[in-house]
């Protein structure tokens, strides 16, 4: 279910690329452009820890849910999207993060 709204959103977010910034916030994003949407994806991501650190759960999820659609838009204006997550995602199912970190060269 979750996967399918996630699905959703990415479709939605790719509509509005070159739509109107005046009826759209996610053109407007597109049209501020890649270092905007980044120090957004950067902002969402500080207000998640910050919630996070008060142990404020409600704020976490809302701020967790902005930084999860940031995300996507940035993806999105990189021509990237969740499909390129779940395929390193899967990379990585039974590497433990321990194992991986131990078997890098540098
Ligand atoms: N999921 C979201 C979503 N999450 C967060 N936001 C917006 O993200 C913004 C984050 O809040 P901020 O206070 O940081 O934003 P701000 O102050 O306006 O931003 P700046 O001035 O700093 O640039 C708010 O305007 C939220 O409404 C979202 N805007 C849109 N969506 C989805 O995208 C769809 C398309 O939206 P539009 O492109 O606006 O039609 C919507 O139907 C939703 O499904």
């Amino acid at each position: 279910m979750a996967d399918d709204i996630l699905n959703t959103l990415e479709a939605v977010i790719r509509e509005r690329r070159g739509g109107d910034p005046a009826t759209s916030y996610t053109a407007k994003l597109f049209a501020r452009g890649r270092a905007k949407i980044a120090q957004k994806v950067g902002e969402e991501a500080v207000e998640t820890v910050i919630a996070a650190v008060a142990d404020d759960r409600e704020e976490m999820v809302k701020e967790a849910t902005d930084l999860v659609f940031h995300l996507l838009v940035l993806l999105a204006d990189a021509g990237l999207s969740l499909d390129d997550v779940r395929a390193e995602i899967g990379r990585r199912e039974g590497v433990s993060g321990i194992d991986e970190k131990a078997a890098r060269t540098s």
